[in-house]
């Protein structure tokens, strides 16, 4: 048999500043709305901001939604994404996890992407006016969304799910309906029900009316099209309720009194908290501070070391496979994605002589000091491998115990430092 070559990973936990702040923990397991009803639970865990209207909350908004009260049917929800970029980011997290929330509740979902309104840019929480994009890059950021978001769908399905009864998830283009639309057909079908004193009044346009830069038409009428988008949805698919980053309020509301002046029906808004990073900035796009879910932009390692830095009262871990004994999540990886979750690490290759002991697999990783010192940091206690400790510097590494299915080891060494320095091998034949 060739000699196994192990290729090994060290990395300690990287401390430093925490770069965010008011973020919330990814428990969606465990956050079932309970007896509490989904509004009032999320509003509790810091999910849900605000409501809008405020009117509506105490008593129409929960009958809706609560499985046990006597107005309960299956609502839609719906949230849009502009593809801007061709990757969600962490900052999406919140508002997908609202939808999944509601998914789980009965309801179904509708992930909006914007591929009319990303051509005029939303000008909400922003300064300056956003960089055109052409037709085509919007086409296939848009395409690239649209997987993103399946495939968030499809691993909240897999992951989550608990027997009841689930609401749909569905992804749409709002290209799909503007493409249709004849410009003076829409203006004139539509723009005499928006008033000219509400629009400016929006704290998005105010702030830009302001700015040595000022506003250009298109970006004024950006909320004309979410107001739209609103409407449609409401129109075609019941869609009652608008959730979105607090930033989005404004656009919400020229959505809830447009539906409400051509129906006399009332529609809802829910906003989450924005993640900002510890300066206040939000964390997005435009600041230039994403955090991307695409593996490709930012990598499973960098992903995970982003959740790391944060402040443990602010965040909890989001990973099991390091620090945790789940051996299993770390034996299904592929070769890809055990390189791409140790991209940044720091590794060494080590070509394994059939016999080799724990102790020299721990000295060829440079894992342990030199001499009695390494020696007797395995008898006592400070050395595991797949998280189970070994205490015989001699013992012989056996396969699919030491190594596992995928070759991969997992060598954690406890050091004086109060962080622990973990070295991860994998073998290739
Ligand atoms: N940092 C964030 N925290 C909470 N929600 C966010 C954050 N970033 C975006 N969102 C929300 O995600 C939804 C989709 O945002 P979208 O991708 O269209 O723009 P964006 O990421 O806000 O872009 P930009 O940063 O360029 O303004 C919106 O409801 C938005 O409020
Ligand atoms: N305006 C939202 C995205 C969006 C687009 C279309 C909608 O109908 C709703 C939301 C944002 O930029 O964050």
């Amino acid at each position: 048999m060739a000699a196994p070559m192990l290729r090994c990973f060290s990395r300690g936990r990287r401390s430093g500043p925490p770069s965010l702040s008011g973020f919330l923990p990814l428990e969606l397991r465990r956050a079932h709305s309970g007896a509490q009803g989904i509004l009032a639970a999320q509003k509790a865990r810091g999910l849900f901001k605000d409501f809008f209207p405020e009117r509506g909350t105490k008593v129409e908004l929960p009958e809706l939604f609560d499985r046990g009260s006597a107005g309960y049917t299956p609502q839609t929800i719906y949230c849009g994404f502009d593809p801007t970029e061709d990757s969600l980011h962490v900052g999406h997290l919140l508002a997908l996890q609202g939808l999944f929330h509601f998914q789980r509740a009965g309801h179904n979902v509708i992930a909006l992407v914007g591929g009319a309104t990303a051509r005029l840019g939303d000008p909400s929480g922003r300064t300056k006016e956003r960089e055109a994009l052409d037709a085509g890059r919007v086409r296939a950021n848009a395409r690239a969304l649209h997987r993103g978001l399946e495939s968030l769908a499809a691993n909240h399905q897999q992951l989550f799910a608990d027997g009841r009864a689930w609401g749909s998830f569905t992804v749409l283009d709002n290209s799909a309906w503007y493409q249709q639309q004849h410009l003076v057909d829409f203006l004139a079908a539509v723009g005499g029900h928006f008033r000219m004193g509400t629009l400016l009044s929006r704290l998005s346009v105010q702030t830009r009316l302001k700015s040595a830069e000022g506003m250009s038409l298109a970006e004024f009428f950006y909320q004309v099209l979410q107001a739209y988008d609103f409407y449609h949805l409401f129109q075609h698919y019941r869609c009652r309720v608008q959730l979105g980053g607090s930033d989005q309020l404004g656009n919400i509301m020229s959505g809830y009194e447009f539906i409400h002046k051509l129906t006399g029906e009332d529609v809802f808004g829910i906003t989450v908290p924005l993640i900002t990073s510890t300066t206040g900035a939000k964390l997005g796009k435009s600041a230039g501070n994403a955090v991307w879910l695409n593996r490709d932009r930012t990598s499973p390692f960098e992903l995970y070391q982003f959740f790391v830095r944060q402040q443990d009262d602010s965040v909890e871990r989001c990973t099991q496979a390091l620090y945790h004994s789940s051996i299993d999540a770390l034996e299904v990886m592929s070769d890809q994605e055990l390189k791409e979750l140790f991209k940044e690490a720091a590794f060494s290759e080590l070509v394994l002589d059939p016999g080799t002991s724990v102790l020299d697999t721990c000295r060829k990783a440079n894992a342990i000091p030199d001499g009695p010192r390494g020696y007797r940091m395995i008898t006592e206690g400070g050395v595991s491998i797949n998280h189970r400790p070994v205490t015989n510097p001699e013992s012989v590494l056996v396969v699919g115990q030491h190594i596992l299915k995928n070759g991969l080891s997992l060598l954690k060494i406890a050091t004086s430092s109060p962080l622990p320095v973990c070295c991860n091998c994998y073998s290739a034949e």
